[in-house]
């Protein structure tokens, strides 16, 4: 089978028209092969950029020799398409919308981030724009984990702007996430003769009302208040219609506050879960606001935007486990990501785009 040509991204129709033409490129974590090569098409011809592909992650840097560097990243994956490509453009409430398969997680932010890599040949910082894969699934795919280890000198960096969905304001810092697997064990018979066997189904409901009543904690970090969160995402057990079942496997994600490590998040649920046989499957730290850091104290100041929690898991936290100060900045409401009717505000996406060139063209960066 012949591979599918890379036509460039039409970077003349303007970001919102861009957003939706990356957003029609599906990119599925695991997919996002061919994405990548559309975005290389697009930015090659740039002489101000200077590209680096590794894997299906796209870096793309200015060497103008500032004294400072901005890092501006953002993922291309996103989680799977439920009958929601093509993008549609609607007007929701009176608002003009995209609505569709990664509106808001997070091609808004990509397209912003690809239309100014493109326009800003002169900017008042060196910048590193990154593009990387696999960010929705298991944190040992993340392409920009499999970018830092393999070029850790394209980190340099004195900030790091992610553009996750933050409704165009700010959402500092980040929670972590665990994800575990409990299992309860039993005794496989003929579902006619119950009783010789044991249920590993029915076993398992101990497992379920401890998380249904679970009253997951608000901490406060450095003056923003994370929501921490405890739920089954997954539930798996049954070898056929007339067998009792021997294993069940409850998926639980546990999303917590950046006061504590990744460690510490897994103490509590061993605390909780224990008696059953557990198996961590992925963990991330999460990463605490800092926001007094001298490069965020002025992108905040300059936007003039509030400053929240970011409750989801971001690469902030990879950023801040190296030392590089990191915020979330990106159009879409962070309260529709990965919702099937996924939606971003046309304005927040200039609105984006607005605020980055502005901040990435003053002088208060010399
Ligand atoms: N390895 C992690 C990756 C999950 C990353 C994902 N991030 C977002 O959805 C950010 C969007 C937002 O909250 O603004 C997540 O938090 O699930 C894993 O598999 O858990």
């Amino acid at each position: 089978m012949s591979t599918p040509i890379a036509l460039p991204f039409d970077l003349s129709a303007g970001t919102v028209e861009l957003t939706r033409e990356i957003c029609d490129e599906a990119s599925v974590s695991g997919a996002e092969a061919h994405l990548v090569d559309r975005l290389v098409a697009t930015l090659e011809g740039f002489d101000h950029l200077e590209l680096i592909r590794h894997g299906n992650t796209l870096t793309a840097r200015t060497n103008l020799g500032r004294a400072q560097r901005v890092i501006i990243a953002g993922h291309v994956d996103t989680v799977p398409i439920n009958n929601n490509l093509p993008i549609r453009r609607e007007l929701v409430d009176g608002i003009d919308h995209l609505i569709g398969r990664g509106t808001v997680d997070m091609k808004g932010g990509v397209a912003v981030q690809v239309a100014l890599a493109a326009e800003l040949t002169d900017p008042a910082v060196d910048i590193t724009w990154m593009w990387y894969d696999n960010e929705e699934v298991s944190s040992d795919l993340n392409g920009l984990r499999l970018l830092a280890e393999a070029r850790p000198d394209l980190f340099e960096g004195d900030f790091a702007i992610l553009g996750e969905p933050t409704r165009a304001e700010i959402e500092g810092g980040c929670n972590g996430t665990v994800r575990i697997e409990v299992r309860t064990r039993g005794l496989r018979a003929h579902s006619a003769r119950a009783w010789v066997g044991e249920n590993a189904i029915h076993a398992a409901a101990p497992i379920l009302e401890k998380l249904a009543a679970y009253q997951p904690a608000q901490i406060e970090v450095e003056g923003l208040v994370y929501r921490e969160g405890l739920n089954a995402v997954g539930i798996t057990g049954g070898i056929a219609g007339n067998v009792i079942p021997d294993e069940c496997m409850v998926h639980i994600n546990y999303r917590f506050a950046p006061n504590k490590s990744a460690d510490e998040a897994i103490a509590h649920l061993t605390d909780l879960f224990g008696e059953w046989d557990i198996t961590v499957v992925d963990r991330a730290e999460g990463a605490r606001p800092g926001l007094d850091a001298p490069l965020a104290k002025r992108f905040l100041t300059a936007l003039g935007v509030p400053a929240l929690p970011k409750y989801g898991w971001t690469d902030v936290a990879r950023f801040s486990a190296l030392g590089i100060p990191a915020v979330n900045y990106g159009p879409g409401d962070p309260l529709r990501a990965h919702a099937d009717d996924e939606r971003v505000a046309v304005a927040e996406i200039e609105d984006c785009e607005r605020g980055l060139r502005a901040w990435l063209s003053t002088s208060d960066l010399d």
